[in-house]
Order: C-alpha cells, then sequence, then structure tokens
C-alpha cells in the first residue's frame, strides 16, 4: 500500500473486565448473537470471578501502549496513541472520536492480533467499520489497519527464548533423557471460521496442498496452516529444537457442542500423549513432561493463565508428568519493536518488510472476503482496511471514489 502520513495510532483489543460487577455484562458483549450456552459464560464467568472479576488484559495493554509510546519516542517519530477495546471500555467508538476531536485524520490501527481468522482480523476491521458509522466519521478520517504479525521475528522471538529456556528446565528437573513434548498451544476456532480464514482462494489452495479438509487435516486452513509454519519456527530457533516432539493444540473451545471446532482439545491432547493409554517411544519412554507454548497470544491473559496455568497445569499433575509454560510476548522489547517497525513500513520510512517461515509479509489491506463471515441473521457487517470494505476513509472520500476494489492502491504481500 502507497506510504502514508499517519497522524495517529490506535491500539486495538479484546477488552476485559475491571470488577466484579462488570463480569456479566462484558461476556454478554461479547457473545451477543452467537449462541454461547449459559453454562459456558456462568462457567467463564468463574474464570473472571476468581480474579476478583478483573482481567489481567487490561492492564496488559495499558502496559503495552507504555511501550510503544516510549519505542516511538526513542526513535523520534511524533505519533500518539490511543486505546480502544471490542468488549469493554475504553470502546473502540469512543477512542475514534476522541482521535477525531484531538485534530487526527489518517489513524493507523495495530491489534493484540497475530493471526488470519473471522476472531483475530475481520472482528477487528468490522470494530472499526462499526465505528466509523457509529461516530458518523466515515468520510472524515482514514482509519486503517496493520498487517498480522505471526510471522514477523519480533514476535517469534520471544517464543523461542521461553521455549530454551523451559525446555532446559524441565530437563534439570527430570533428567537430560527425559522425554519431553513441546505443546504449542492456540485458540480453538470453529472449522466454519478457519476454512474461511485468509483471502479467498488461499483456503482452497491450502486444502489441495495439505491433501484433506480445514478440521480434518492440519494446515488444510490459514489458521492452522499459519500456527503450523510459526511452529516450526520457534523450533527452528531452539537448541535441539530439531529433535523435539511436538503438536499443534487448541483450547477454550466454546459454542454449542453440535458445531464443529478445532481439535485436539490441549487437555485431550495430553490425555493420549502421556495418559496410561499412551504408546512408549522406539527406546521405550513414555511422556514426561510437556511445554506449552502458547504461540495463539500476545500477552498472559485470562486465555492464558486459566486455560493454561490452571486447567492445562492440572491435568499434567493429573497424569504425574512435568509442565512448563512458557511466556508471551507482553512487552518484550524484540515485539515491541517489530510492532512499531511495521508502523515504520507503513509510512514509507523502511525498507523491506520482515517475515519469517513459509508465508510471506501478510497483506496490509486485505484481500477480497478475507476471514469472511455471515452473521447468524444474514449480515454482513462493515469494514475498513480491504479492497473490499463498504466503508470509506478520508482518501477514497477525497478522491471521490465510491470505495470499492477498483479504486483501492494495494499490493499482493511481498516476501
Ligand atoms: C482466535 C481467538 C483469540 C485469539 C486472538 C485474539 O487475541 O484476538 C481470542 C482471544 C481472546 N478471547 C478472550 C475471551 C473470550 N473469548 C470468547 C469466545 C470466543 N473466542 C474466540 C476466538 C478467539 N478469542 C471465538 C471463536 C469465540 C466464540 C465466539 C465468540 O464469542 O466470538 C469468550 C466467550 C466465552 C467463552 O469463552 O466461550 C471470552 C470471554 C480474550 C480475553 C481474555 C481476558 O479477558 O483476559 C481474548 C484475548
Ligand atoms: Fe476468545
Amino acid at each position: 500500500m502507497a506510504p502514508k502520513e499517519y497522524d495517529a495510532l490506535l491500539l486495538a483489543s479484546f477488552g476485559g473486565p475491571e470488577g466484579q460487577e462488570d463480569v456479566i455484562p462484558f461476556l454478554r458483549n461479547v457473545t451477543r448473537g452467537r449462541g454461547i450456552p449459559d453454562e459456558r459464560l456462568e462457567e467463564v464467568a468463574t474464570h473472571y470471578r476468581a480474579n476478583g472479576g478483573v482481567s489481567p488484559i487490561n492492564g496488559q495493554n495499558r502496559a503495552l501502549k507504555a511501550a510503544i509510546e516510549a519505542e516511538l519516542a526513542s526513535r523520534g517519530m511524533d505519533l500518539p496513541v490511543y486505546w480502544g477495546n471490542r468488549n469493554w471500555e475504553p470502546y473502540v467508538p469512543d477512542a475514534l472520536r476522541q482521535m477525531h476531536e484531538d485534530g487526527h485524520r489518517r489513524i493507523l490501527t495495530v491489534t493484540t492480533s497475530a493471526y488470519s481468522c473471522y476472531s483475530s482480523c475481520r472482528q477487528y476491521r468490522e470494530d472499526m467499520g462499526m465505528a466509523m458509522e457509529k461516530t458518523g466519521l466515515e468520510g472524515k478520517v482514514d482509519l486503517d489497519k496493520t498487517r498480522q504479525y505471526f510471522n514477523h521475528p519480533g514476535f517469534i522471538a520471544p517464543f523461542r527464548e521461553g521455549l530454551a529456556a523451559d525446555l532446559a528446565s524441565l530437563r534439570a528437573e527430570l533428567g537430560e533423557d527425559a522425554r519431553i513434548h513441546v505443546l504449542f498451544a492456540t485458540h480453538s476456532i470453529p472449522v466454519s471460521d478457519a476454512a474461511a480464514a485468509g483471502p479467498r482462494g488461499t483456503a482452497a489452495a491450502l486444502r489441495e496442498a495439505a491433501g484433506g479438509e480445514p478440521g480434518e487435516v492440519e494446515g488444510a486452513d490459514v489458521y492452522s496452516a499459519q500456527h503450523l509454519d510459526v511452529a516450526r519456527e520457534i523450533l527452528a530457533g531452539v537448541p535441539g529444537g530439531e529433535d523435539v516432539d511436538w503438536s499443534l493444540v487448541y483450547q477454550s473451545r466454546s459454542g454449542p457442542p453440535s458445531v464443529p471446532w478445532l481439535e485436539p482439545d490441549i487437555n485431550d491432547a495430553m490425555e493420549n500423549l502421556a495418559g496410561p493409554e499412551a504408546p512408549v517411544d522406539e527406546t521405550g519412554r513414555a511422556v514426561a513432561g510437556f511445554v506449552v507454548v502458547p504461540l495463539g497470544f500476545v500477552s498472559d491473559h485470562m486465555e492464558v493463565v486459566w486455560d493454561l496455568d490452571t486447567e492445562a497445569k492440572d491435568t499434567a499433575a493429573e497424569l504425574g508428568v512435568g509442565f512448563r509454560r512458557t511466556p508471551t510476548p507482553g512487552t518484550d522489547p524484540r515485539f515491541v519493536a517489530g510492532l512499531v517497525d511495521i508502523v515504520e513500513e507503513r509510512l514509507g520510512r523502511r525498507e523491506g518488510r520482515a517475515a519469517q517461515g513459509c508465508f510471506p509479509a501478510w497483506y496490509d489491506v486485505c484481500r477480497p472476503d478475507c476471514c469472511s463471515k455471515v452473521m447468524r441473521d444474514g449480515s454482513v457487517r462493515p469494514t475498513t482496511s480491504a479492497v473490499d470494505a463498504p466503508v470509506r476513509g478520508l482518501a477514497e472520500h477525497q478522491a471521490g471514489s465510491d470505495g470499492t476494489a477498483a479504486d483501492a492502491a494495494v499490493e499482493p504481500p511481498q516476501a
């Protein structure tokens, strides 16, 4: 995409409750119109209740915002950072209104979500599109979004370091010859969301290459293929990583049981790998410990501290095996610098677009039908930051275009 003189950044995230009285209203916001059973909401509420009704995610986003501000300042970049969430205060429309009031017109959004799927790509663009409509700022500000950064070296490096450290510490505990299995954990999503992840056409190509259907064969969809590739990239940077047993597993499933989601669930996988029925390897060793790498997540929020540090850890204890959970990128300086590098790319101040693994740097502007989803009531929500986004920004407005694909200046991802 042609460089633009962005004048402010919007850090967009999921949001979370700040006290007991926020928990249920927050969960209603998250699940509005999505058929999550009440029992599941009650269960998830207990995770927040146990933590005083407070999600760790808001504190982590305040810290990330401060770290991005510091990195921008250290590079002499004068770009104020605002913060807006999908599901809790401060909400995206309020942040957008404030940015406009403060005189900003060309806004670049950075999200706390690394991969391609409805929840982590399009839903953020919907938040932005709906905020443009709600605030009446369509045609008055540009609201663009940075590329998905799953394969950026700044995202991968902290996982490599964490895995190397946890492998070493688990080996020290269990012995050098102990059999350790690495579980790369990400959020499960409906199989239909996985099948629609990424731009139109990419999924079909991956399905063909993988020789199967999404949900049946790993890598037959953009979401799992991106995760598998990042897992390999993490391992490639870890001493002895090429000899380690590993698998990609899924967590935090919700939705009605009748709807298929990506599997295996992390706890089932642990049971299968280290339970009484589990096969021993060629030297007769059973799995003695797990290192869990939460490669699907940016910070140690509730999905990490509950589903991994509480539930998966309990599963390991029941199985009588060792357990480590590596840190997420959080405010790791390499991650923060990587995000600011991506911002500099969009300002046209950087040569090249860093990416590692088999995928090129992802699209600055989403391609047609990217991470598409038809709502349960049959509606399709407005989005920004895509060639086929119906919500027009300042640039399209000034150019007198109708904001359709033919008018948008887009380039394919470049390696
Ligand atoms: C792919 C993905 C990410 C990773 C990418 C990213 O980070 O964006 C993610 C992150 C998060 N998910 C979070 C929390 C929740 N997700 C839910 C529900 C869902 N997530 C989904 C997907 C994802 N979710 C889906 C397909 C659903 C069901 C349908 C729906 O409702 O969209 C529900 C409802 C109850 C339940 O769990 O069933 C909650 C409470 C929090 C906040 C944690 C905190 O507070 O610290 C975070 C960061
Ligand atoms: Fe979620």
